[in-house]
């Protein structure tokens, strides 16, 4: 596989695969090396890798290094059963951003039985194949959400969906990049969004670097905006659509988007079509991670750990809420922009 470099991740080609440590941003920007699927597994365990998109294109360089390591080390291919075992352990490292298994399921070329090649050669190809698509998707996406956007705007964005998240230029942040691009002359109200703070850290990082204006608030300040009419439209990214157009995303989304039914502010939910997951019915089937209670208890990042609770405080700490298809304005994905029927005649055209 030839190298590449993008925001968060790097490969140089000889072997040499590395991933920008999400969990020190904005203050330290350290490089970590996956030298094994382990190695991978367990940055995104700990977040050190994120984003849905990022997270599935990790995950298949990585099980694509596995195997170009063995093979050269044994000089014949690996079997279908020796590639399958490592590609379901990186397949379980998370399980709610349904871009981990969709890629890992390319790779393992499914639909493509008994002629499946598991070559690291053809693995390579797989996996820069699926990178090219993710980055092409964000541009697409970047330009049709871009339209929705008017000089003035204020858009308030949560989590992180940005080039850090991706391999592209994001999914919801890669809208306000492009408008920003374009002359737009808009304004970004950032939740920090805890408990990871990714919005906090992530996202200002990326429009800091950029110079793109925005101002960042803690997550329940975001209704006294939207009531004083600061707000004229939110995006947020998403980790997996359920075939009825509910989705899941970051913890706090749908306190959003219930903010912004009540006032009547546009939300939408922005992602790849990878995200689209054609075997989860509704939002109620979507697996929900459930997080460390230290991550509610205090904050850790490139700070150090500090916990403000009492130690050992029971807490609820869910890293993802469903947001119903029915607070949903409309989806913005590469294949266009879909209410909520017309995300449901789309994927049952594809179940055809
Ligand atoms: C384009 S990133 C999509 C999605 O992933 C994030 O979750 P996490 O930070 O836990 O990986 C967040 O839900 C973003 O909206």
């Amino acid at each position: 596989m030839e190298k590449f470099e993008y925001l968060s991740i790097r490969y140089d080609g000889k072997g040499l695969l590395e991933i920008l440590d999400q969990r020190k941003l904005p203050d330290v920007e350290e490089w970590l090396v996956s030298a094994k699927p382990e190695d991978m597994i367990g940055y995104i365990k700990q977040l050190s890798v994120r984003g849905a998109p990022l997270i599935g294109v990790a995950a298949c360089v990585a099980l694509f290094l596995y195997v170009n390591n063995e093979e050269s080390a044994r000089a014949q291919c690996l079997t279908e059963e020796e590639v399958t075992v490592v590609a379901t352990k990186l397949r379980d490292a998370r399980p709610t951003a349904v871009n981990l298994m969709n890629n890992l399921d390319e790779m393992l070329q499914l639909t493509v039985k008994p002629t499946a090649d598991f070559s690291a050669a053809n693995l390579g190809r797989i996996a820069r194949a699926i990178i090219d698509r993710e980055v092409d998707m964000c541009a697409r996406i970047s330009v049709a959400g871009a339209e929705l956007l008017s000089d003035g705007d204020n858009v308030l964005t949560h989590c992180n969906t940005g080039a850090i998240a991706t391999p592209g230029m994001g999914t919801a942040l890669g809208i306000i990049r492009e408008a920003w691009r374009q002359g737009k002359k808009i304004h970004v109200y950032v939740d920090e969004t805890r408990p990871l703070l990714q919005g906090g850290r992530l996202t200002t990082y990326e429009l800091a670097r950029e110079k793109i204006p925005h101002t960042l608030i803690c997550d329940n300040m975001a209704a006294t905006l939207m009531a004083q009419g600061k707000i004229q439209r939110v995006l947020v990214g998403a980790d997996r659509i359920a075939c009825n157009g509910d989705f899941a995303n970051k913890i706090g989304t749908y306190s959003v988007a219930v903010l912004a039914h009540y006032h009547g502010v546009p939300f939408h939910g922005v992602a790849p079509w990878s995200t689209v997951d054609l075997l989860c019915p509704s939002g109620k089937d979507i697996p929900i991670e459930e997080r460390q209670a230290s991550e509610v208890q205090g904050v850790s990042g490139a700070f150090g750990n500090v916990r403000w609770a009492p130690a050992n405080t029971p807490t609820f700490n869910p890293a993802f809420d469903v947001t119903p298809v029915e607070l949903v304005t409309s989806h913005i994905l590469d294949t266009g922009i879909y209410t909520q029927q017309q995300l449901k005649d789309s994927i049952l055209t594809k179940h055809k």
